[in-house]
């Protein structure tokens, strides 16, 4: 079951949910979108610009025992918002994912996902360019409205709502497999050069060789080492 609750504004649906939870409010499959965000929060510390006509929606997942390791569901939440932007799309042969969760068209930025744990409680924000899309000095951007899509944000939202159950489902029920393996299907190939930005501001250059069985991605350096990385940004070259 899901339930969504709209809002015109707010400072951040991940930091209203966050709230949610701590306070004692948490329910699972609750979802939160606003029309404009005014502190709206990307990875890695980042901003993320929020005007109207775009989507920005959070939700809360709440951890049971048995589950596999709660940093996967970045992929779960990756899968999902794959599958329901495909579905908007009047050609979606160039999307692609971008290790962990971004969505590229064409090579450019369409969506961004943003998990923040809270004890049993996960947030999984979603920001898709749908009108518009910011530009940005180190990567490029599009929006659906530019792909030719006619999904509003109220639209793509309740449908994402029920694709993200049903990978959810799936992940709590048969594992990672089927969600890595959706995942890998729909990423770039195994054999792309990429630059990896780590945490600490170290780089690697290599090639995405796979998705390890914890969902982290596996690269070849041009020497032939193997790295795994956990935390970062890549930049497909
Ligand atoms: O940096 C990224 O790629 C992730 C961006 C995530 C943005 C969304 S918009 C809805 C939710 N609320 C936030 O403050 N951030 C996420």
């Amino acid at each position: 079951m899901t339930r969504t609750l709209h809002v015109p504004e707010t400072g951040s649906t991940n930091a209203d949910l966050r709230s949610f939870a701590r306070d004692g409010y948490g329910e699972h499959g609750l979802w939160l979108r606003a029309d404009r965000q005014t502190a709206g929060r990307g990875r890695e510390g980042r901003a993320w610009d929020s005007p109207v006509g775009n989507l920005y929606a959070s939700t809360l997942v709440r951890l049971a025992a048995g589950d596999p390791p709660a940093p996967t569901l970045a992929l779960v939440a990756a899968v999902a918002l794959e599958e329901t932007v495909r579905a908007a799309l009047p050609d979606a042969a160039a999307l692609r994912l971008k290790w962990p969760n971004d969505l590229l068209l064409d090579g450019a930025k369409l969506s961004g996902i943003l998990l923040e744990r809270v004890d049993e409680w996960v947030v999984i924000g979603f920001g898709v360019n749908v009108a518009h899309h910011p530009e940005l000095a180190d990567r490029a951007t599009t929006s659906l409205c530019a792909a030719g899509a006619t999904s509003d944000a109220a639209t793509l939202q309740s449908e994402l709502a029920a694709t993200l159950a049903h990978w959810h489902a799936r992940w709590r029920e048969e594992g990672l497999g089927p969600v890595a393996e959706r995942w890998r299907e729909r990423a770039h190939p195994p054999g792309t050069e990429l630059r990896a930005r780590l945490p600490d501001g170290g780089e690697w250059h290599g090639r995405y060789e796979t998705l390890d069985p914890g969902g982290a991605l596996v690269l070849r350096l041009a020497d032939g080492s193997r790295r795994v990385m956990h935390a970062g940004d890549i930049f497909l070259l």
